[in-house]
């Protein structure tokens, strides 16, 4: 089933001026948006298209754009959600797709029964086009020399799988490290830095190194794990220096295109290792613009968890990449599978939920291990005792000033809803904390600025050098109140008025916590109507806790969210695993 009919929102439901037919009974029923409309129109009028099942189809293939797909899977469309309307015959409308001179022209690709608006399918065949280009021929690299890097690395037992991980990016232009939390994908990359430094220097060459995420938060800690991994000295020293950044920063936005780079393939990125990590959040089209950035003779690896929340913008690339090279005999996937960090218990859970195991995953929620607490209803006082703790631990912290220490209660804890709005959402969830903490210590909160307010940036200041999804906390200072935001040189102050777009962050949605943990993370789930609640949602929240999870909601929520997968149609992995693999110097692995 495909996302067709996530409702729209309520804004989206406008009606677009004499649509009629198809197109207009779809429209009232807010099944398509008057932009939907708009663009099978005009495409339609572009390649001399009338009949209206096709206009259907190409206004549905925009539609799904919306709930992260990258094409119309036309077999798969959910008739049921609307079982009123007028739906075509399912073989005529094929025919008629299949027929169709949008096809013909190529404003529309129909592949598969998937139907793309050009752009996208562009998109996939580009990736498929620039990996393959890549595995053309393979790395230059000394074997011997590796293998004492690695040993000195990793010079004790149980680092197998990093070995590996490394091994395979010595070997090839394109490596895929994937794993869940805590399974030593930085500690790969860390050792990976160091023994390519070595094989660049024993060349008497400099290996450039690029490390980006897809956002400033997870390029942020992706820094922090870097600088903390375990390494001795004299291997720290080779990877000083190596900052982490946004692709967008490395990519370098042309400031006369809101859609293009500065690097593309005209003029591709000096780096000889480009790392990408948190890759699950990368959509197709910066995938896109990445794969044909980076050279084909430099190293690239892409990590990440591709079992969590695909990316917002449409696409879920790493996790069709991983499906397209399953039965590949070229496939480069490395596959991290022990988590070192994580209670047992999270990570029990967290594996559960990711198998699809929801009586597993509901035996360890029973088990009464403190790291795994489940309260079935929101209204248990446990939930305001540990929301209201959080919150008071900040402001006491903010009160007196003490800057370090408020943001060190930032990341205490975090209150994760899959909603903004209802009351499973962010919006009820952070005027209830507040409400609670007024209860408590009498403070008025109705000014924005109170001390111990915890603050989710939503906007992008580059003067200021502030991003959307940074987090902070309102400090009283001896100059006045100010948002303290952490920098990579320590915290920063603004005053509030200066921060543009700023929301409270007592409670977060578990898409804009992608990317960051805390140590102690409350999942409260939504009833299992809600159309968000998955098992990717689910898995992504747990897996936002450093030391201890605590699930709100009722058993059949738990069970609804375990059995639901996240599906978003693409034709990507297919296309990938039908891919014969090519290879000009097969076997040359060493030497230049
Ligand atoms: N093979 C190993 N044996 C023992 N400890 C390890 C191993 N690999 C990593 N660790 C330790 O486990 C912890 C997590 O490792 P790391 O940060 O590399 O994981 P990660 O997969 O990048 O985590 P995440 O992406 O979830 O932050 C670190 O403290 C690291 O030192």
């Amino acid at each position: 089933m495909t996302e067709v009919f996530e409702p729209v929102d309520a804004a989206d439901r406008d009606l677009a001026l004499g649509a009629t037919g198809l197109l207009g009974r779809f429209n009232t029923a807010g099944v398509l948006t008057a932009a939907d409309i708009h663009v099978a129109r005009a495409l339609g009028a572009l390649a001399g298209e009338r009949d209206d099942t096709v206009l259907l189809a190409t206004a549905l293939a925009c539609r799904v754009l919306r709930a992260g797909s990258v094409c119309l899977d036309l077999a798969a469309v959910d008739r049921d959600v609307a079982p009123d309307l007028p739906w075509p015959d399912p073989d005529a409308w094929r025919s008629a797709v299949a027929a169709s001179p949008l096809v013909a022209q190529g404003v529309l690709r129909w592949e598969s029964g998937l139907l793309y608006l050009d752009r996208y399918h562009e998109q996939e065949t580009q990736i498929l086009r620039d990996l393959a280009l890549r595995a053309q021929t393979s790395p230059p690299h000394d074997p011997d020399l590796m293998a004492r890097s690695l040993a000195r690395v990793f010079d004790e037992a149980g680092y197998d799988e990093q070995r590996a991980a490394c091994l395979q990016a010595a070997r090839e232009w394109t490596t895929v490290v994937i794993g869940g939390p805590g399974t030593g994908k930085t500690t790969a990359v860390a050792g990976l830095l160091v023994a390519l430094h070595d094989q660049f220097t024993a060349r008497g060459e400099t290996l450039r190194v690029a490390l980006v995420a897809p956002t400033g938060k997870a390029a942020a800690r992706l820094q922090e794990a870097l600088d903390t991994a375990r390494l001795d000295p004299a291997d720290r020293s080779r990877v000083e220096g190596v900052e982490a950044m946004t692709i967008h920063r490395l990519l370098q936005r042309d400031p006369g295109s809101s859609s293009r780079f500065r690097h593309h393939r005209g003029n591709r990125l000096p780096h000889d290792l480009v790392v990408v990590d948190e890759t699950s959040m990368v959509s197709l089209t910066l995938m896109a613009r990445l794969l044909e950035a980076v050279r084909t003779d430099a190293r690239l690896v892409l990590v990440g968890d591709p079992d969590q929340l695909s990316s917002v913008e449409a696409g879920a690339v790493l996790s069709d990449v991983v499906r397209g090279y399953a039965e590949r005999p070229d496939s480069p996937i490395v596959s991290l599978t022990r988590t070192h960090r994580f209670g047992e218990h999270i990570g029990d859970l967290a594996r559960a939920v990711r198998e699809g195991d929801a009586d597993r995953a509901l035996a360890v929620l029973s088990a009464g291990d403190e790291s795994v607490q489940w309260l079935t209803d929101a209204r248990s006082p446990q939930l305001r005792a540990l929301t209201v703790d959080a919150a008071l631990a900040l402001r006491d912290a903010a009160t007196r000033g003490i800057v370090d220490d408020a943001l060190v209660a930032l990341e205490r804890h975090r209150l994760l809803c899959a909603h903004r709005d209802g009351p499973y959402g962010v919006r009820f969830w952070n005027r209830r904390v507040e409400q609670w903490l007024t209860a408590e210590t009498a403070d008025p909160l109705h000014d924005h600025s109170y001390p111990g307010r915890p603050v989710l940036v939503t906007s992008n200041d580059y003067t200021l050098g502030v991003h959307n999804g940074d987090s902070g906390v309102v400090v009283e200072t001896a100059e006045g109140r100010r948002v303290a935001l952490p920098g990579p040189d320590g915290p920063r102050l603004f005053a509030p008025s200066r921060l543009g777009d700023a929301e409270t962050m007592h409670a977060l949605t578990i898409h804009k916590a992608q990317g960051s943990q805390a140590e102690h993370v409350t999942v409260l789930l939504p009833d299992e109507e809600s159309r968000l609640l998955t098992r990717e949602l689910f898995y992504t929240a747990i897996t936002r806790a450093k030391q201890v999870v605590t699930v709100v909601g009722e058993e059949s929520w738990i069970r609804a969210a375990i059995s639901r997968r996240a599906q978003r149609a693409s034709g990507l992995a297919v296309r990938l695993g039908a891919t014969t693999p090519e290879r000009r110097n097969l076997g040359d692995t060493t030497g230049d």
